[in-house]
């Protein structure tokens, strides 16, 4: 599924947060979205799920304008996993992860079978499958943050936006977390701060300043020391590690 938006500009009392941003994310494309604290990264996302009516500007899924859209059939398309999003403490794992069959089902009927095999799966892939009956209030933040990605996950989504989704994880998740993103045939947007993890695994990264796109395109495109220096005011030197990956090191400028 293809995601567009045109001209999106989206703030709060008189002061724009997310300005002019024209950005288009092809079917199946893996894009990062990359930028300091603050620059409008989750604000942006939230435009994109609907969750957030612009103040000017247009949302499309699939060439279509969303404004308007309810937030079931938005969610019958696309799963948006948010950053510090919170569940109801009675639920169980398999409960949250069963709530993203939610869009599909007739409000009075239960899961079919087909949605058990969906949800057992999604637990699988986020390696929940033995927590499954744990209360949410005793889960630790990575396993909360992993049950949400699976929630996400059991939607079947055709194209899913995720805010930050490796901050809670150990590297072995963030590393399986990543390769599912990046070699499913979705569409994948997701917030990063770790750059050399959004260059790894992302075809494309846009880069975000003060709300405004600053940088779209490959990460070697995007990832310079001068637009680094710019953007995050750190002296960075982008450089390959031992396994050709694209490495950064670091230097902070005195402000
Ligand atoms: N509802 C709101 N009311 C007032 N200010 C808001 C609101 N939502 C966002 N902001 C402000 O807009 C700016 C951008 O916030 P946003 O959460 O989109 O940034 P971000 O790039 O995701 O940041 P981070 O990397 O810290 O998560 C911040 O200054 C934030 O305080």
């Amino acid at each position: 599924m293809r995601l567009a938006t045109e001209n999106l500009t989206w703030g709060v009392d008189g002061r724009a947060i997310v300005r002019d941003v024209t950005v288009e994310i092809g079917a199946g494309e893996t894009v990062g979205l990359i930028g300091p604290n603050g620059c409008g990264k989750s604000s942006l996302l939230r435009c994109i799920a609907g969750l957030r009516a612009p103040s000017s500007g247009v949302v499309r899924h699939d060439g279509e304008d969303i404004s308007g859209w309810d937030a079931r059939r938005v969610a019958q398309r696309l799963a948006f996993v948010e950053q510090a999003a919170e569940s109801d403490s009675d639920l169980r794992v398999g409960d949250v992860v069963s709530l993203g069959r939610t869009p599909f089902r007739d409000r009075w009927r239960g899961l079919s079978a087909a949605d058990h095999a969906i949800v057992d799966a999604a637990l699988e892939h986020v390696d929940l499958t033995g927590l499954r009956d744990r209360h949410w209030n005793t889960l630790s933040g990575g396993e909360r943050q992993r049950a949400h990605i699976g929630r996400a996950l059991a939607q079947r989504p055709w194209a899913i936006l995720l805010d930050e989704p490796t901050n809670h994880l150990d590297i072995r998740h963030q590393l399986d977390l990543m390769e599912l993103l990046a070699s499913s045939d979705q569409t994948v947007l997701v917030a990063l701060h770790d750059l050399a993890m959004a260059a790894r695994y992302c075809d494309r990264l846009v880069l975000l300043s003060d709300g405004a796109v600053v940088a779209d395109g490959t990460p070697e495109e995007v990832l310079t020391g001068e637009r680094l220096r710019e953007v995050y005011e750190v002296d960075a030197c982008v450089g390959r590690d031992v396994l050709g990956h694209l490495s950064i090191s670091y230097r902070v400028e005195a402000r």
